[in-house]
């Protein structure tokens, strides 16, 4: 049964996708600004470039199959992914910490989570998530690996002492190069087991029992 909570999560969710809808516009936007110079994340600071519906769907039933309490995300942008999780730990008893470099955004994503009556299981850290989850010192059970790129290897390496036998981390737009090169090191490493899911999109790492 579908309870009164999980509909106002929905409705929320099913508004910022229909909102989304102008993300390839404010995406080119953001790729144009970035043809001379490197991309900044402020060159996307309207665009959602969440992850899909069925990824989503996908991300709750991994929480709820797996009893997953405490997780962590790196790019909140505007709450979608993270309204995902949320769903996923109400019926965990758990919690979700996100984290978002633009104050912005961080701020739409809490009016968000307000919105869908989840703010109180969230903790959402707004700056450079290398700072914000630095003393990052419990038990991480899924680690959703969404911000930049180029920032998945450190991030990981960073938060690897708090992963246990049971903890996922998932890896989206895996098929791009810079996340192509993150997912080689860990490959080398034998502790861990990478799975592709949604084609190529994703990667679902586990740690080897
Ligand atoms: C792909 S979007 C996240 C989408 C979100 N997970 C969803 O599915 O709705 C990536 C976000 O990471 C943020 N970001 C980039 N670098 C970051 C950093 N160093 N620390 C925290 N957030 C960062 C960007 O500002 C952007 O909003």
């Amino acid at each position: 049964m579908i309870s009164s909570q999980q509909n106002q999560i929905n409705t929320t969710i099913n508004g910022l996708f229909e909102d989304s809808k102008f993300d390839v516009v404010n995406i080119m936007k953001g790729v144009a600004k970035s043809v001379f110079r490197p991309m900044q994340p402020l060159d996307f600071k309207d665009a959602y470039l969440s992850i899909t519906k069925t990824q989503g769907e996908g991300l709750i039933n991994l929480i709820e199959d797996n009893n997953l309490k405490n997780i962590v995300e790196f790019g909140t942008s505007f709450g979608i992914s993270t309204l995902y999780l949320a769903q996923g730990v109400l019926e965990t008893g758990g919690r979700v910490i996100t984290t978002e470099l633009l104050e912005s955004k961080a701020k739409k994503a809490i009016s968000n989570f307000k919105s869908a009556s989840v703010h109180n299981l969230i903790d959402v850290r707004i700056g450079d998530a290398m700072e914000t989850l630095k003393n990052h010192d419990e038990p991480i059970d899924l680690l959703l690996l969404d911000g930049w790129k180029d920032l998945y290897l450190p991030l990981f390496q960073m938060l690897e002492p708090n992963f246990h036998n049971g903890t996922f981390i998932y890896v989206d737009n895996a098929e791009m190069a810079e996340s192509k090169a993150f997912l080689e090191v860990i490959s080398q490493n034998k502790a861990y087991k990478l799975q592709s899911l949604f084609g190529e999109k994703v990667v679902l790492i586990t740690v080897k029992k």
